[in-house]
């Protein structure tokens, strides 16, 4: 897998006390330094049962019909995800990949800190990227991998780093062969054929560890994904995922077998604003150590993600991953905001903007 150098991107703002497995599984409260106010746990009211209408679309890619792609279609532009079954993503290999990240996060904390993240690295051991624009900490501990997994691994296991490298090269090659089925089939529901190729991707995976006052606590901040799109595999029995839908936080029930596929920023410029990048988060609970494996997914490096459609009526102005990545380390959640084209400039009507979607014909190849 490609890898994404970003060195030089992340802002250093002070990361608070990170809180690990063990540690978490021992203490009785919340601690003030993790707890939100309820307004931020709560502030959208529902959280019971969703009605048929509510629930975020299983969508069977093997389904023999032709109505996959209107599908796909209609769901990244009313919920900005779907649940995918039916891929051919090996189920032994999401179960390695789980136990490989718990047998990861089960270390203890310092195994974990000799592959903590380096100030201004995008990979290793600690807290969620997002942290920082955060005053409270979040209920979990993460591990980022980019490109080659076995610098950090060997810093996890020196003498046993093969198996876990095995299977994340694994689960990364079936990933980008899927996200890049995925990017085909919603470009075709854009009425574009072609593709990416080459994508780029960070995988991260995201510990949750059981929380004597889930209330009280947030798991994973509310946010969107930067990328064109997220393949998210969450564990089993516990629920912690929730989409804001219809200004209302919706959850998303393991579905054994499926895989969560959420619109990032970059597929909404894509779309030029007709696929939603949806805003999600993680809650916490008091009996599963909840894990979940994110793939996001992005196109290679160098290429420009434009909207795809008329030159003259794109809203946004066309960036690189990496360009787009270092405004959300400045702007955070407004950072597409200050890529929007609000006028009619030059730039709206094409001039410099290395499009992926080759001269706007009816071809998306992007290099
Ligand atoms: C390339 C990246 C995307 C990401 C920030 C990062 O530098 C590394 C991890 C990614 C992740 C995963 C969890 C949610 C998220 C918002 C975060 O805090 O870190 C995403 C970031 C993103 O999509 O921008
Ligand atoms: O754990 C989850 O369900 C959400 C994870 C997530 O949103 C992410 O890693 O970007
Ligand atoms: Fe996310």
């Amino acid at each position: 897998m490609p890898s994404l150098s970003m060195e030089t991107l992340h802002d250093h703002h002070p990361v608070p006390h990170r809180l690990d497995k063990i540690e978490a599984e021992s203490v009785a409260q919340v601690p003030d330094s993790h707890a939100w106010p309820a307004h931020a746990v709560h502030d959208y009211p529902s959280l019971d049962a969703p009605s048929e209408s509510e629930s975020v679309p299983i969508i069977d890619l093997s389904s023999a019909s032709g109505d996959v792609v209107a599908e796909i279609g209609k769901a990244c532009e009313s919920w900005g995800a779907f649940q995918v079954v039916g891929h051919d993503a090996p189920a032994e290999l999401l179960d390695s990949l789980e136990s490989e990240a718990r047998r990861l996060f089960s270390l203890p904390a310092h195994r974990k800190l000799r592959a903590a993240k380096p100030p201004g690295s995008i990979t290793g051991y600690g807290l969620p990227p997002i942290s920082s624009f955060f005053s409270k900490v979040m209920w979990s501990e993460g591990f980022t991998i980019s490109g080659s997994p076995v610098d950090d691994a060997r810093k996890l296991w020196p003498q046993d780093y093969a198996r876990f490298c095995e299977v994340i090269e694994k689960y990364n090659k079936e990933m980008q062969k899927l996200a890049e089925r995925l990017m085909r089939l919603k470009l075709l529901s854009l009425g574009l054929a072609g593709g990416f190729r080459n994508t780029t991707a960070v995988l991260q995976l995201n510990s949750y560890p059981v929380c004597p006052e889930p209330d009280r606590a947030m798991g994973l901040a509310a946010h969107t994904d930067s990328g064109l799109l997220t393949i998210l595999h969450q564990s089993g029995a516990a629920r912690g995922l929730q989409l804001l839908h219809s200004d209302r936080w919706v959850a998303v029930p393991p579905v054994r077998g499926a895989l969560v596929v959420i619109v990032g920023d970059l597929g909404h410029v894509l779309s030029n604003g007709r696929f939603k990048s949806v805003v999600h988060r993680a809650v916490v609970n008091r009996i599963h150590h909840r894990i979940s494996a994110a793939y996001l997914c992005g196109p290679s490096p160098g290429v420009r993600v434009s909207p795809v459609g008329n030159p003259a009526d794109r809203a946004y102005r066309a960036v690189t991953w990496r360009e787009y990545l270092g405004l959300r380390a400045e702007f955070f959640d407004k950072a597409i905001e200050s890529i929007k084209i609000n006028t009619d400039t030059e730039e709206k009507n094409g001039n410099g903007t290395g499009c992926c979607c080759a001269k706007q014909q009816n071809i998306a190849v992007c290099m």
